[in-house]
């Protein structure tokens, strides 16, 4: 056992008969993913970092981080969402912004589309990629996109099947996958039953999000195996806000688990507006650092995107909260 991941030890000594059968079969397999060689960056500022700004961020602000953002080394920059805009005002100039920027041909810009008026839009508006957002919590789904998990499902399952017509990828998000503001504890078992909806329904990757930040390496390490069992790894990514400090050591696990794929937004952007006291997503600079610092490769330039927070942090007369943009020029 030499080899195994401390996060696996951990969950051993709780003696819960099915993890020890799992783990007994698949534990060699699961330490032989250590520290993967490359994990790919979902950016995720421009959306998911903005949507929750009280003041509406002007649309050339937004054109210019994603394009500061595209030329960083980052594969892929979500972009904005199709969603209404009585619900997320920030978001109404989707059409503006995704036909504002400059797209390079090394970035995918995937924007989010709740349901088919979402997803007619954002194809009209040249979208390329889209992602549909469901949740593990029936109170979080209702208050978020206005309808329990089963009808979210069906929305999908529509946008699903008319991308895969246009053979537009699409991808997935489970929120709430470690807490939910309403319901508190979710169990894994629901977070693995909607992921494995999402993928048979065809998307690509499903992004498993700590919404509101409340996970600890103890919670992922258990949703994850748990989801593993229904939905191969290489098809999984963590997104993680960072309320209680855990994001990081949240992603380490996910890490050691095997996930190769990790949502983040530049300078620690962010918050849900409808997860109330949620803080922002763990900060890409923060991530970037402690991925190279353990030699894993990103193909993103750390300095690039700590230019790019600081454009967006000046723009919204706000400090960083990527701990790595705050700590640069007094330690190195
Ligand atoms: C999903 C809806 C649209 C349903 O909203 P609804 O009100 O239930 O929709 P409806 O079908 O009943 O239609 C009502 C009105 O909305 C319009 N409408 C209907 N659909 C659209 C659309 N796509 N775009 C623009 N307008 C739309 C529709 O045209 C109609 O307009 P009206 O006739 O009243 O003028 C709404 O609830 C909504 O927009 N919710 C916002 C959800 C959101 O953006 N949440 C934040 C993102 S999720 C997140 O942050 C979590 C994540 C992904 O980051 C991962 C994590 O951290 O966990």
């Amino acid at each position: 056992m030499g080899n195994v991941p401390a996060t696996v030890k951990h969950c051993l000594s709780h003696e819960q008969p099915w993890l020890r059968r799992w783990l007994v079969e698949d534990v060699k397999s699961l330490a032989a993913h250590e520290n993967p060689e490359f994990v790919k960056i979902v950016e995720v500022g421009p959306r998911d970092g903005l949507q929750n700004e009280k003041e509406i961020v002007p649309t050339e602000v937004k054109i210019q981080l994603i394009d500061k953002l595209s030329d960083t080394g980052l594969s892929v920059v979500e972009a904005t969402s199709f969603v209404s805009s009585k619900w997320v005002p920030q978001m109404a100039d989707h059409t503006a912004v995704l036909q504002g920027i400059q797209k390079s041909p090394n970035v995918r810009y995937p924007v989010l589309t709740p349901n088919m008026q979402g997803f007619q839009n954002a194809l009209a508006a040249g979208a390329t990629e889209v992602a549909v957002f469901g949740s593990a919590s029936e109170t979080f789904s209702r208050k978020n996109i206005n309808c329990s998990i089963d009808e979210s499902m069906l929305r999908f399952e529509e946008v699903i099947n008319a991308a895969k017509d246009r053979q537009i990828p699409v991808r997935g998000y489970v929120s709430c996958a470690l807490g939910c503001p309403h319901e508190g504890h979710i169990d894994p078992s629901k977070v693995t039953e909607v992921a494995k909806r999402l993928y048979e329904l065809g998307c690509y990757e499903v992004s498993l999000g700590d919404t509101i930040g409340v996970g600890t390496p103890g919670s992922m390490a258990k949703m994850l195996l748990s989801v593993m069992q229904e939905v191969p790894c290489s098809a999984l990514a963590v997104h993680c806000h960072d309320t209680y400090g855990q994001a990081l050591a949240n992603i380490l696990t996910a890490l050691q688990m095997g996930v190769c794929v990790v949502d983040s937004a530049v300078a620690g952007l962010g918050g849900c507006p409808y997860a109330q006291g949620s803080s922002g997503n763990v900060s890409t600079e923060d991530v970037l650092y402690m991925l190279h610092g353990m030699g894993i490769q990103t193909g993103v330039d750390l300095s690039k995107v700590i230019m790019a927070g600081d454009f967006i942090c000046n723009a919204l007369n706000r400090k960083t909260n990527s701990r790595v943009a705050q700590a640069r020029g007094t330690l190195l």
